[in-house]
């Protein structure tokens, strides 16, 4: 009777995989019909929508699901978050200009004042000297505390001295003391710049002090009598709007007494910009303007001739097409700095921009660049590249490297590590799940007409294909970052959201492992910045941590400039803020946020800078502590090609920056590869994943050899112990012996003949693929097949009622009278599993038992007051019996069988001890299964393979000679 029912459950089993894999072909079916209904009903809706009009979208959202912090009264910015757009040239604050100064952040922050405003200038230098008067007098009056005053606080006599460099340059000794040894070969290099009359690119990475490099080169101009202008001239920096603020902090710090005014609507001058230029002109100070002002003052600053104009975060230049490139390449002065800390981003021609403005013609022009340089590089650095190709790319890149040379100096934080001993950091990219919602809603819209009009070669659409693209990409990578993006484009204007599930974390497999990161972080007391590309996105998080009662700021374009500083202070000041949500754009560029050690890089830029700036605003000079990165991806989506991409971007400035040997590993995509959701690989790796075999955090392998090698470090039973338990466990082994004979008399062992049964079931004949679920089977596995073989025993039990969930399965899948005959058996099966148990549990009991005292010696080796383990192991014995059970409602996680290990408070204590923060965290990802893959990041951007000696080495070197020919020739 067992035999029949089983082989009917066999057959159903089978045809219900069968059916699987028809119904695979037909996946649309598949698709729940609201996502499908929706996704059409989107896609319509976009064709008749400027695909770029989200902001009005952003802040309806924003009001909908009432943030307390939003206010109705905010002005409209139209600022740098591009929403999921490649990225552009335009200034964040291209429309704040024109605008009233708003805030949405409610805290009482301080503006910073620049002295734009003749009497509040004259009075910041009155505070100045008196403190340093007082501070003199060894009285300091607490006023004003800047690098002279803490200078003279700490004790020094020479601070009026200055540090005199070869051919004059003198540097106050207050600033030159301060400065790391590179920074003082910094400031070096821009003083010889300056005596032949050359602009330089400085390009160090970022976070390594640029910023006062420049300033102390400055003090140094300004305390040098030299030159047309006896010392420092009236100079201009140009900076991205975020950051403008940070220069008038930094130059009031280290250099209070020069003018600094900021060129801006948020500036403390009033009235008409002429004078203020004037008055800047006149007194030989700083104009600080940002990328969208130049264009608009462009006329008046150009009517005088400057000493200096500096570009911070320069590569906002790096389209030599856009209006602000031409407009600055206007300024008629040879002293052109240009300060990044991400030189070359997307493509080579971005290099030419650069220096065609610090150094016109030293890239000959536009067109013999591309031809003789650009395009050679680029073709040589693909997979596919025909070995000619690779060898004229390398000699084309080391003559590249070798012409900018003098005339870039770039460190890495690497470099000056000895100096500036910056704190580990550990980046990741980790792969998340979609929900079954997001999988749905992604499949759905890759099926709607918009997608399918985009693949279509004769496809009658009038539209041009790059916008369609750009709408259908942007929608795919609102669907990763959260269904609602998505979904409430569907809505009416009028349409009321559902509260209660609108955004919740749950439906988004990103935002299930930043709920999950930020739970864990707030307890191992670390503070975040999460970075999203989008605004609407940001929203979602900010409810979120209302929701769950996270202190935090947000900084995005919708902060005033002048006010962005000082948000930025506040956080770094006061460790109450456990979390800073910025866009990439506005928080990811030139500021300091060390106050945080942790960083969230929620969804991917199409430019590998975006992310790179966004990550290193935490690990500079001055933070304390080891940082980890997080890169969010959705794995299998669009996502994973944008990183992809990102990875060959990031292989083309190494190979012109770092060295010219560094070797590609992709291949170019196609339209159709980006319209995909690809499943996981027969060994449950993403696409990316697979690429980069290499460079996997394998952390259950990690964990469970650590393990391993601590127990059989730590196994120190004596020999009499050791006997003991073996004769307990044959014991035990012969009681089970017996007492399935007893059930079982003269028939073949059912528990083997179930075996057997449960071995078909559990791998039926290869009909299925494996399919990708929200919960990944394989990375569930693996750790779990880890901890089996550590644990044998133990998992039978959890195997156990693996096998009587199946049989339960049976009964929903049977019609009732196959359901009663099927209870019958399962009660009688009951019967045999209960008896079974009785002798398991004895296995198990030893085993817990055996376990118990594996975890707490491998906890006590580590104790360094270890008094002995003979004593130990005498007191685990003692206790075992108090330990030792393990349950099936241990099992937390859909689809993962897990062994939960009994732990005492101090075994507790001691494995936090045992594994580093980044450890457990990954540990508990990986374990609920929200993480398919981690890698680690450096390794994937930082591939340099050993160069193969290539026969046409000699025929690669004459191309790239005559190369060089060209270019020179193109600029006579
Ligand atoms: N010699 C120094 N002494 C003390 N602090 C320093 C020194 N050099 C740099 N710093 C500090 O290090 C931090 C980073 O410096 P800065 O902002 O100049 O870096 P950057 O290279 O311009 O970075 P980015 O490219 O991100 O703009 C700042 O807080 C700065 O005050």
């Amino acid at each position: 009777m067992v035999d029949i029912i089983i082989n009917k459950y066999l057959e159903t089993q089978l045809a219900l995989a069968k059916q699987k894999q028809e119904s695979k072909q037909e996946v649309a079916d598949l698709i729940s019909l609201k996502s499908k209904k929706a996704a059409e009903f989107i896609s319509k809706k976009q064709k008749h929508k400027n695909f770029q009009g989200n902001e009005d979208d952003c802040e309806q959202l924003e009001r909908k699901i009432s943030c307390p912090q939003a206010s109705t009264s905010v002005a409209k910015h139209s600022d740098e978050d591009s929403e999921y757009l490649p990225s552009c040239e335009e200034d964040e604050d291209v429309n704040i200009l024109s605008s009233a100064p708003t805030s949405r952040t409610k805290q009482n922050i301080k503006k910073i004042i620049d002295d734009g405003d003749t009497t509040l200038y004259n009075e910041r230098i009155d505070k100045w000297r008196n403190s340093v008067k007082s501070s003199i007098a060894g009285k300091y009056n607490g006023v004003c505390i800047s690098a002279d005053v803490q200078y003279i606080l700490d004790g020094n006599k020479d601070y009026e001295v200055t540090h005199e460099l070869q051919n004059g340059l003198c540097v106050p000794n207050y600033i030159w003391k301060q400065l790391y040894k590179y920074q003082r070969t910094g400031v070096k290099w821009l003083w010889e710049l300056h005596q032949v009359q050359s602009g330089g690119l400085l390009g160090d990475e970022m976070g390594l002090g640029k910023t006062v490099q420049i300033i102390a080169f400055i003090a140094g101009l300004s305390k040098t009598d030299s030159g047309s202008w006896g010392g420092l001239g009236p100079s201009i920096i140009v900076a991205p709007a975020t950051v403008i603020y940070q220069w008038v902090s930094h130059f009031h710090y280290w250099l209070p007494h020069l003018r600094v005014a900021v060129l801006h609507h948020s500036g403390s001058h009033i009235g008409n910009h002429n004078k203020l230029i004037r008055d800047i002109y006149s007194s030989h100070g700083i104009l600080l303007i940002t990328y969208a002002g130049v264009v608009k003052y462009i006329k008046d600053l150009l009517m005088k001739k400057w000493h200096y104009i500096i570009l911070d975060e320069g590569h906002k230049i790096r389209n030599p097409d856009t209006q602000v490139s031409k407009l600055v390449k206007k300024f008629d002065t040879p002293h052109k700095l240009l300060i990044t800390g991400s030189p070359m981003q997307n493509s080579l021609q971005e290099l030419w921009s650069l220096f065609d403005f610090m150094r016109p013609g030293l890239l000959g022009t536009y067109t013999a660049f591309m031809d003789h340089f650009a395009v050679p590089i680029t073709q040589g650095g693909y997979a596919n590249a025909t070995e000619y190709q690779e060898a004229t790319a390398l000699e084309i890149a080391k003559a590249l490297k070798a012409l900018i040379t003098p005339y870039m100096l770039r460190r890495t934080k690497a470099e000056v590590q000895e100096h500036i001993l910056l704190p580990e950091k550990n980046e990741q990219v980790l792969f998340c799940a979609l929900t079954k919602e997001q999988r749905d809603l992604y499949m759905g819209y890759l099926m709607t007409s918009t997608v399918r009009s985009i693949l279509d070669k004769d496809s009658k659409y009038g539209d041009p294909l790059r916008a369609r693209v750009l709408v259908a990409l942007s929608t795919l990578r609102k669907i990763c970052n959260h269904p609602d993006l998505y979904l409430y484009e569907a809505q009416e204007e009028n349409e009321e959201i559902d509260q209660e599930t609108f955004g919740l974390w749950k439906r988004s497999g990103k935002m299930s492992v930043v709920h999950s990161l930020l739970k864990i972080w707030l307890k191992q007391g670390h503070r975040t910045l999460i970075f999203s590309q989008s605004r609407a996105m940001l929203c979602l998080l900010e409810q979120h941590l209302q929701n769950h009662d996270f202190k935090y700021l947000k900084m995005d374009g919708s902060v005033s400039v002048s006010q962005r500083q000082s948000l930025i202070q506040t956080f770094n000041e006061n460790a109450e803020y456990l979390v800073f949500l910025a866009t990439t754009r506005v928080g990811g560029l030139g500021v300091n946020l060390t106050g945080a050690d942790r960083v969230i890089i929620y969804d991917p830029d199409w430019n590998p800078a975006t992310d790179n700036q966004a990550k290193e605003r935490a690990w500079r000079i001055g933070q304390q502590r080891d940082v980890t990165v997080y890169r969010l991806l959705s794995a299998g989506t669009i996502e994973e090609k944008i990183y992809q991409r990102q990875i060959f971007k990031n292989f083309l400035s190494n190979k012109i920056l770092i060295d010219p040997n560094q070797k590609n590993v992709l291949t170019t995509s196609t339209l159709q590869g980006l319209f995909t959701l690809e499943d996981l690989n027969c060994e449950g790796d993403t696409e990316t994943a697979a690429l980069f075999k290499h460079t996997k955090v394998s952390l259950s392998d990690k964990i469970s050899d650590k393990g391993k090698n601590n127990v059989s470090k730590s196994l120190s039973f004596t020999k009499r112990k050791l006997e003991e338990m073996r004769r307990k466990a044959k014991e035990i082994s012969k009681k089970i012996k017996r007492d399935l004979a007893i059930t079982s008399a003269g028939q073949e062992d059912p528990r083997e003949k179930y075996k057997k049964k449960r071995e078909s079931l559990l791998n039926p004949p290869k009909v299925e693929e494996p399919e990708m679920n929200v919960v990944d089977d394989r990375v569930t596995h693996t750790p779990f097949e880890n901890v089996l073989s550590e644990l044998d025993i133990v998992s039978k039990h959890t195997k156990k009622d693996y096998e009587e969930n199946l049989l339960k399965d049976v009964l929903n899948t049977q019609d009732k009278d196959e359901g009663k005959e099927l209870k019958e058996v399962l009660n009688k099966k009951d019967e045999e599993i209960e008896l079974r148990n009785k002798a398991e549990n004895e296995v198990i009991k030893s085993t817990s038992e055996s376990q118990y005292i594996e975890e707490t010696i491998i906890n006590a080796r580590n104790e360094k007051n270890l008094e002995s383990l003979e004593d130990n192991n005498d007191k685990i014995i003692k206790s075992k019996s108090r330990k030792r059970s393990y349950s099936s409602s241990d099992c937390e996680i859909e689809n993962l069988v897990k062994v939960k290990r009994v732990k005492t408070k101090k075994q507790k204590k001691e494995r936090g001890k045992k594994y580093s923060d980044d450890d457990y965290v990954l540990n508990k990802l990986f374990a609920k299964a929200t993480v398919k893959n981690a890698l680690h990041h450096d390794v994937v951007v930082g591939l340099a393979e050993k160069e193969k000696r290539h026969k046409i080495q000699v025929e690669a070197i004459k191309t790239a000679k005559k190369a060089v020919r060209a270019i020179k020739f193109s600029t006579k």
